[in-house]
């Protein structure tokens, strides 16, 4: 659907050049919800506005449905950008207009639709985003999540095909927050919309994209399925990114004394895994001792996992058979010997 070849952006601000992109390269399916992660500063605006042209890159290709829009004019650009929808971070509503007037807004700039059609139009999209009771109210009326529901809505007026979200639950709170990114899900699900978000925040991209691009300094760091690049981060940006986003207890991990002859270990599972008593199973086995010094079982997206910090003590046979039986139980297993524990994820 979306593929960047030697993405390069250069800004130059007096005498000064700040390379704001350098050589980005990456693929985005049909359908998918795609998410780029970064710290402020990174790049993430800048690469998502290179997706609709809003900001032309330096160097380099976007080729969206198999044609470099690079290479577009003016009216091409105009057309494409129809076919993109995007969601901004403060909204951007126009506040002398009604919610449905917004709605109804771009619809009304693409000349295409008769005053029954916007309207019948209008009255799908305020529907799908549950605002159909606030229509005739003015964007002041209306709590930050309202006011996001019309932002997407009005994205989706045009029926794009793609959907840029730029940090668009960065300014609700964490309950608004989860309720839109449902709707987001709702919408990809619904009507197989491709979407790319921005954020900072790895709640973000585990609650709902199926693929991210960490992206740092302007480069992209790292990137894969949510599942891998959660569970197994490898770039130290994307460690303190996921460590950020778990309720392990890293002081006290670092405060803990380990018994001789013991291991410090974190077991990882995922998928089915995650509901079968796979520890109590494999301590009726050894005469080792297995504690359970944190845990954690969630979700990312749609599959479920487990995590576990735990204390293995025994006989070296014993530690080693129970690190087998582990491994034969589908467990992914990391040593977080003391100097190790300080990189915890
Ligand atoms: N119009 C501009 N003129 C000059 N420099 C810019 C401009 N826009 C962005 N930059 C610089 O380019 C780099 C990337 O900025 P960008 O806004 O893409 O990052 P970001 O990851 O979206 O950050 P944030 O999360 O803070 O919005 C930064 O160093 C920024 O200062």
């Amino acid at each position: 659907m979306i593929k960047i070849e030697a993405l390069e952006k250069e800004y130059v601000v007096g005498q000064r050049r700040i390379a704001a992109l350098r050589r980005i390269d990456l693929q985005v399916e049909k359908g998918e919800i795609f998410g780029i992660i970064g710290r402020s500063g990174a790049g993430k605006s800048t690469l998502l506005r290179a997706l609709n042209l809003l900001e032309r890159p330096t160097a380099g290709k976007v080729i969206i449905e198999g044609e470099d829009i690079t290479q577009y004019d003016t009216q091409q650009l105009l057309a494409l950008r129809q076919r993109i929808g995007m969601v901004f971070q403060h909204f951007n509503l126009l506040s002398a207009k009604t919610v449905e007037q917004n709605i109804a807004f771009p619809l009304k700039l693409s000349g295409k639709y008769s005053k029954e059609q916007r309207q019948q139009r209008v009255d799908e999209l305020l529907e799908l985003v549950g605002l159909s009771a606030h229509r005739h109210q003015y964007p002041s009326q209306l709590s930050g999540g309202q006011k996001q529901r019309v932002g997407i809505a009005r994205a989706l007026a045009n029926y794009p095909h793609l959907l840029l979200c730029d940090e668009a639950t960065s300014a609700l709170d964490p309950e608004t927050t989860q309720s839109i990114l449902r709707l987001l899900l709702d919408i990809n699900q619904k009507l197989g919309l491709t979407i790319v978000l921005i954020t900072h925040e790895m709640q973000v991209i585990r609650s709902i994209c199926d693929r991210v691009a960490v992206i740092d300094g302007g480069e992209i760091v790292e990137s894969g399925e949510v599942v891998d690049v959660f569970l197994h981060p490898q770039h130290p940006l994307t460690q303190g990114l996921v460590a950020e986003n778990q309720a392990l207890d890293l002081e006290l991990l670092q405060q803990l004394r380990q018994r001789e002859n013991s291991d410090l270990l974190r077991l990882t599972y995922v998928g089915d895994a995650t509901h079968e008593p796979i520890l109590h199973r494999i301590a009726a086995q050894t005469s080792a001792d297995i504690v359970i010094l944190q845990g954690v079982i969630a979700r990312i997206k749609n599959t479920p996992y487990g995590q576990l910090i735990v204390e293995l003590a025994g006989e070296t046979s014993e530690r080693i058979k129970v690190r087998q039986l582990l491994t034969a139980a589908q467990v992914r297993i990391d040593d977080l010997h003391s100097s190790a524990v300080e990189g915890v994820q």
